[in-house]
């Protein structure tokens, strides 16, 4: 990414992060120990892709993305949950999560849990606060996030996972797993964006496969850094799918043919945006630094 881009993604992260932290506060909550430990895992600082995705989606249409902050949150929450229970010793059982401690190492695994619960429900909340949107509009949206974030969507791709373990699962399951685990949610902000900003049908057809195309590239080089990213900047362990004994892109299709399939996907994700000009600038680029991010 080059500076100006690097700057962009600063700039929305901090604004997200700020958002964030209101709806959390640290005084004046009860019990004290779930609103710390919602805030431990939420604030910890991620790359807060889904929520800068969905206010660049609203920008790329023609609208004004930082108008749509609540929902933003809102899909970092939901993101944030996901990352707590993967990280449970009853799913991936990983010990270090953005950098830090996971919230089950810290807090166990009982309020890991409730901090996930917390976070979820504190979503819906969140999205209905949103302001300034017809409420059919609104609820168009709640309800593309509903269903990518439960069993139509991330949860039914992790139960996919969960039961893979250890099997031989072929390349058409690994697709169907990452596209509702990972691509779902992606998919999920960058619709909501271009739907909460007014965008034409056929905006939102060219977004939705720049979703998926995003998607699979994203999980491709989640995989590959499992492999040869280090802890130090992606903030997690390496090596863990190995140690549970998942098939990933790296595994089924060797590192350099996993490689060239990123590449691939990034081409075709870029390809999507054909009809946008410059406004649809940060997303090609933001695809284009898949195939280089450490992180
Ligand atoms: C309902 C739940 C718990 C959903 C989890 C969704 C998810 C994308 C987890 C991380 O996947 P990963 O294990 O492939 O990524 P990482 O390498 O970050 O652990
Ligand atoms: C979906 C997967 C593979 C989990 C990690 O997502 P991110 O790489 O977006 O994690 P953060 O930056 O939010 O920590």
């Amino acid at each position: 990414m080059n500076s100006s881009l690097v700057q962009y993604c600063q700039e929305k992260q901090s604004i997200i992060d700020q958002a964030l932290e209101k709806y959390f506060p640290d005084k004046n909550v009860y019990p004290p120990i779930l609103f710390e430990s919602m805030r431990y895992s939420l604030l910890a600082g991620g790359k807060r892709l889904r929520p800068i995705m969905l206010m660049s989606a609203a920008d790329a249409v023609g609208g004004e993305g930082i108008r749509y902050i609540p929902v933003a949150c809102a899909i970092e929450m939901i993101h944030t949950y996901s990352l707590i229970h993967d990280d449970l010793p009853a799913m991936d059982n990983d010990d270090y999560r953005r950098g830090k401690l996971t919230n089950h190492k810290i807090y166990g695994d009982g309020m890991a849990i409730l901090a996930g619960d917390g976070l979820l429900t504190a979503a819906f909340e969140a999205m209905l606060q949103q302001e300034n949107v017809a409420a059919d509009v609104l609820l168009s949206v709640v309800r593309e996030i509903a269903t990518a974030a439960g069993a139509w969507g991330m949860v039914g791709g992790q139960a996919v996972d969960l039961i893979s373990e250890g099997k031989n699962i072929d390349a058409n399951t690994l697709k169907f797993m990452h596209k509702a685990k990972t691509g779902a949610l992606f998919k999920a902000a960058l619709r909501s964006g271009a739907i909460l900003a007014g965008g034409s049908q056929q905006q939102i057809q060219a977004l939705t496969q720049y979703a998926e195309w995003f998607g699979l590239a994203f999980q491709i080089t989640d995989d590959i850094l499992d492999v040869v990213g280090s802890q130090e900047t992606t903030g997690k362990p390496i090596g863990s799918d190995i140690r549970n004994q998942k098939v990933t892109y790296v595994s089924l299709y060797s590192l350099e043919g996993a490689k060239k399939m990123a590449g691939t996907a990034v081409e075709n994700a870029v390809a999507s945006l054909v009809g946008f000009g410059s406004k649809a600038e940060f997303l090609r680029h933001l695809v284009q630094y898949l195939l280089t991010r450490e992180a």
